[in-house]
C-alpha cells in the first residue's frame, strides 16, 4: 500500500470522480441483488399461487429496475474512467517534467527504451487499476455484503454452508496472487528490455548497416522477444492453473447447496422460489470471489508499475538552482577555475585534477589533449552539468552554484560534434533556444553561420522538415544550423567542439568562418585536435589524464619542446609533405 500512498498526490485531487463512481456502483450492485428477490416473488407469489395478474407488474418492475441499473452502471463506469484518466494525466506530466530536470548523471546510465516503457506501459498499468480495479474491489465488497445479508434472511443454515466454502476459494486466490505478482514484474522488465533493444536498434541503424550486423541484431531481438513471450506464457500458465481450480470449488459448493436446499424445500423449511433466489445469490458471491483473482491481478500490475514510476520520481535532482539565485541579464564572460577536480558519480578515478585557469571576457581558450584527457569535462563544469568534486568554478566572480541554473545555461552556447536536431522545420531548429526570434533574426543568424545559402536550396527552404536526428543533412550542414542556433541565443560564453576533421576543405572553410563570426565578443572555449584551430587562442591548455600538462599561447607552446610542439610537428610535417607532393604533381602535369 506504500506505493499507493506515495503516489496519492496524483490521484487524490480527482477523488470526487471516484466518490461519484462508487455511489452509482453501490446503486447498481444493490439493484443487482434485487433481481433474485423479484425472481423469488415471481415464483412463490405469482407462479405457485397461480396469480397470473401479478406477472405484468413484476415484469414491468423488473424492466424498470434494470433500466435504473443501466443508468447507474453508466455513471459508475464513466466516472471511474475519468478518475483514472485524469489522475494519470497528472502523473505523466510529473514524470515528463522530472525527466527534463534530472541531472546528466541520470542519463549516463538510463536506457531510453526503458524510460519510454515507464512513461507509457507502466502509466497505463497504473491507470487500469485506478479506472477499473478500485471500483471492482468495492463492487466485490458491496455485492458479497448485500448477497450475504439476503442469504441469511432466506436460510441461515444454507448461508453458513456457503460461507464454509469461501476459505478454500480465498486460499486459492491468495496463492494465485503470490505467484502472479512477481510474474507481472518480470513481464514489465522484459517489455522495457525489448523497448530498449528496439530504440537502440533504430538509433544505431547506420552503425548496424555499415558493419552489416543486421542478422546479429535480428538474433538479439529474438532473444528479447523470446524472453517476453516466455514470461507471458508463465503468467498464462498461472492463470490457467488457478481459474479452473477456483471454478471447481464454486461448483462443489453449488452441488452441496443443491442437495441440502432440495431437502429443505421438501421438508417445507424454505419455499422453492427462495431456493432459486439463493442459487442466484451464491453466484453473486462465488463470481466476485473468483474475479478477485483478476482484481488482484490488476492491483499487482499497478503495484509493479507504480514501483517503477516511483523509481523515476524519487530520483535525486542533485544539481539545482540555489534558493536565492543570482540572475544577471547578461554575463561578461569571465570564467575562472580554481584548483578544480572532478570525479564522476560512480567512478573511482578523477577525470580532472587541480585545474586552474582564467578566461577573461572575450578571450579564447583552446583545450587540447588525447581522447579521455578531460577536455569535455571542463566544459561540462562551466554549464554545471556536473558539479566539481573539489575546487571552484567561477563565472563573473561568483561560483556557478550561486546562479539560477537556467540563466547560467542560457548564457552559454554549445556547438558540439553531434548536435541534436529535432524532427521539425529548420526554422524551428534554429530558433529552438530563442523561440521568440523573428524570421529576419533567424535568417540573419543563418547567414552569419554560412547556412542561409544551402537552406534556401532545400525544397521548402526554412520550412523544410528534418527527419529524426536531422536526417537528410550533411554533418557540415547540421553543424552550421547549430552555429546559427547558438548565434540566436547570443551567449556570453561559447563552447565549440571543433569537429571539422570529417568535412571537406570548402565546408571546413565555411564552418571556420561561421565559428569566427560566432566567437566575436564572447569568451570561447575551443576543443580542438588541430593546431590550425588553436592559433588564435589566447591560451591553450594541453590536458593529459585530467591534469594541465602544458599551457600558453600557440607561439609560447611551439617554443617549448612538449606535447603541443610534437603535435604541431606531426600535423605540419604532414601538411608540408602534402603541399610538396601537390607541387610535384602540378609540375609533372
Ligand atoms: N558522464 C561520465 N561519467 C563517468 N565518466 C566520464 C563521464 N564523462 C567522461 N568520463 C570520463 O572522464 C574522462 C575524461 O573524459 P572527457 O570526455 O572529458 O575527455 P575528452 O578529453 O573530452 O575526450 P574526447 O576527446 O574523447 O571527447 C574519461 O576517462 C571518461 O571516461
Amino acid at each position: 500500500m506504500d506505493i499507493f500512498r506515495r503516489l496519492k498526490q496524483f490521484y487524490w485531487p480527482d477523488r470526487t470522480y471516484l466518490v461519484g463512481s462508487v455511489l452509482f456502483l453501490i446503486l447498481a450492485s444493490g439493484i443487482t441483488v434485487v433481481y433474485p428477490v423479484v425472481l423469488q416473488l415471481t415464483i412463490d407469489r405469482a407462479i405457485i399461487h397461480h396469480q397470473a395478474q401479478l406477472i405484468p407488474y413484476l415484469s414491468l418492475g423488473f424492466i424498470l429496475i434494470m433500466v435504473f441499473k443501466g443508468i447507474s452502471s453508466y455513471f459508475s463506469q464513466y466516472w471511474g474512467d475519468m478518475f483514472g484518466v485524469s489522475s494519470v494525466f497528472r502523473l505523466r506530466q510529473a514524470l515528463y517534467k522530472k525527466l527534463q530536470y534530472l541531472p546528466y548523471r541520470y542519463y549516463d546510465n538510463a536506457k531510453t527504451g526503458d524510460l519510454m516503457s515507464r512513461l507509457t506501459a507502466d502509466v497505463e498499468g497504473f491507470r487500469f487499476f485506478l479506472s477499473a480495479g478500485i471500483t471492482q474491489l468495492i463492487n466485490f465488497v458491496i455485492l458479497v455484503g448485500f448477497s450475504l445479508v439476503l442469504m441469511f434472511y432466506y436460510s441461515w443454515e444454507l448461508a453458513l454452508v456457503t460461507l464454509a466454502m469461501t476459505p478454500f476459494l480465498c486460499v486459492s486466490v491468495f496463492r494465485f496472487d503470490k505467484q502472479v505478482h512477481p510474474a507481472f514484474r518480470k513481464i514489465r522488465l522484459s517489455l522495457a528490455g525489448m523497448n530498449t533493444r528496439v530504440q537502440e536498434n533504430i538509433s544505431g541503424m547506420s552503425t548496424i548497416k555499415s558493419l552489416a550486423r543486421e542478422k546479429f541484431e535480428i538474433g538479439r531481438f529474438a532473444e528479447s522477444n523470446d524472453s517476453y513471450q516466455d514470461r507471458n506464457l508463465i503468467t498464462a500458465d498461472i492463470w490457467a492453473r488457478y481459474f479452473p481450480l477456483m471454478e471447481l470449488i464454486g461448483d462443489i459448493s453449488v452441488v452441496i447447496l443443491l442437495a441440502l436446499g432440495g431437502l429443505f424445500v421438501m421438508s417445507g423449511r424454505i419455499a422453492p422460489g427462495e431456493l432459486v433466489a439463493f442459487f442466484s445469490l451464491v453466484w453473486y458471491i462465488m463470481d466476485p470471489l473468483m474475479n478477485l483473482g483478476f482484481i488482484i491481478n490488476t492491483f499487482s500490475q499497478s503495484k509493479a508499475s507504480g514501483e517503477r514510476l516511483l523509481q523515476v520520481l524519487d530520483e535525486k535532482e542533485d544539481i539545482q538552482s540555489p534558493s536565492h539565485p543570482i540572475q544577471p541579464d547578461r554575463f561578461t564572460g569571465d570564467v575562472i577555475f580554481k584548483d578544480v577536480s572532478l570525479i564522476y558519480p560512480n567512478e573511482k578515478n578523477p577525470s580532472l585534477q587541480r585545474i586552474s585557469f582564467e578566461a577573461k571576457p572575450g578571450s579564447v581558450i583552446g583545450l587540447m589533449g588525447a581522447t579521455g584527457s578531460g577536455k569535455s569535462s571542463i566544459t561540462q563544469l562551466i554549464g554545471r552539468f556536473y558539479d566539481a568534486t573539489s575546487g571552484q568554478v567561477l563565472v563573473d566572480g561568483h561560483s556557478v552554484k550561486e546562479y539560477d541554473l537556467q540563466c547560467l545555461r542560457k548564457n552559454i552556447g554549445f556547438v558540439l560534434q553531434e548536435n541534436f536536431l529535432f524532427s521539425s522545420t529548420i526554422r524551428d531548429n534554429i530558433a529552438y533556444g530563442n523561440p521568440d526570434a523573428s524570421m529576419e533574426e533567424i535568417i540573419l543568424a543563418a547567414k552569419r553561420a554560412e547556412a542561409d545559402e544551402f537552406i534556401r536550396e532545400l525544397p521548402d527552404g526554412y520550412d523544410t522538415v528534418l527527419g529524426e536526428r536531422g536526417m537528410g543533412l550533411s554533418g557540415g550542414q547540421k553543424q552550421r544550423i547549430s552555429i546559427a542556433r547558438a548565434l540566436l541565443i547570443n551567449p556570453s560564453i561559447l563552447i565549440l567542439d571543433d569537429a571539422t576533421s570529417a568535412v571537406d576543405m570548402r565546408t571546413e572553410g565555411l564552418i571556420q568562418r561561421a565559428f569566427h563570426e560566432l566567437m566575436k565578443g564572447r569568451t570561447t572555449f575551443i576543443i580542438a585536435h588541430r593546431i590550425s584551430s588553436l592559433q588564435l587562442a589566447d591560451e591553450v591548455l594541453v590536458l593529459q589524464n585530467g591534469f594541465i600538462k602544458e599551457r600558453g599561447s600557440h607561439d609560447e607552446l611551439i617554443r617549448t619542446d612538449g606535447i603541443y610542439r610534437k603535435i604541431y610537428d606531426i600535423q605540419y610535417k604532414d601538411r608540408a609533405a602534402i603541399q610538396k607532393q601537390k607541387a610535384e604533381e602540378k609540375e609533372r602535369a
